[in-house]
């Protein structure tokens, strides 16, 4: 499902970011990426929905081999994996329903399914009585939610997540992650940067640690395992 050989990552500007990582993450998994800050976790989420795309290395999604992936074709890629950001990431002049709806207009699906779906995966989040609200209208968990909602809108295999309770104080970050297990336990895979160490460490899933580029300890029901 999620597939990488000995992938690099250098930037332009000579950093190098990943230092030849291998990892195969199978579907329906439940992954934390955890690490310090610098270490390379934000390279590794974004070469898996080809914002990056590795120096040297092989990596495969969803049946997709990045490598060979036309830019055109780019699209079709990421209508299988669904993205959560520490800072949201809403249109502001659009409320929560016409930012579900967003997803699945740009991929050209009919209206009467888009509406059916909003409503669906708003919800699934238990927002369906904020659907006519704008972001600045709700709290950051609850715009989280609706961020959630869309990256569910096209039924995606894996839903990656860069620092999502970045921004949220702990309750409200555990009813994210409350959902994110729902959501996983439905069978979508899960792959979650993170520098919450209660949450790695109450919730005792795998986690990948990555330093300098490399993954130095890959662990079943691993621990958080740093002091930040
Ligand atoms: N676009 C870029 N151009 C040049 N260097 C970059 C770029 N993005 C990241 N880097 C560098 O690559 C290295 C890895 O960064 P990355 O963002 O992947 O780390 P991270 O583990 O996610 O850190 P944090 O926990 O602080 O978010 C760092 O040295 C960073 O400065």
């Amino acid at each position: 499902m999620i597939e990488m050989q000995d992938v690099w990552k250098e930037y332009p500007n000579g950093t190098q970011a990943l230092n030849g990582i291998s990892v195969h993450i199978q579907k329906g998994e439940f992954v934390y990426i955890v690490g310090p800050s610098g270490a390379g976790k934000s390279t590794f989420i974004k070469l898996m929905y080809r914002e990056e795309r590795p120096t040297r290395g092989h990596i495969f999604i969803n049946g997709f081999n990045i490598e060979k992936l036309k830019d055109r074709k780019i699209p079709l890629l990421r209508r299988t994996i669904g993205v959560v950001f520490q800072d949201f990431k809403l249109l502001p002049k659009l409320t929560a329903a016409e930012n579900v709806a967003f997803a699945l207009e740009v991929i050209g699906a009919p209206p009467k399914y888009i509406r059916k779906r909003v409503r669906e995966v708003l919800e699934q989040v238990g927002l369906e009585e904020k659907m006519s609200m704008y972001p600045h209208q709700l709290s950051g968990g609850e715009q989280q939610r609706v961020a959630v909602a869309r990256s569910l809108a096209n039924n995606p295999a894996v839903l990656i997540a860069d620092e999502p309770t970045g921004n949220l104080d702990p309750e409200t970050s555990w009813d994210v992650m409350r959902l994110f297990q729902r959501i996983n336990d439905l069978g979508t895979t899960i792959v979650m940067a993170t520098h919450n160490r209660e949450i790695v460490n109450t919730m005792r899933k795998r986690v990948i640690a990555i330093e300098n580029g490399v993954i130095v300890r890959d662990e079943e029901k691993g621990y958080y395992g740093y002091d930040d």
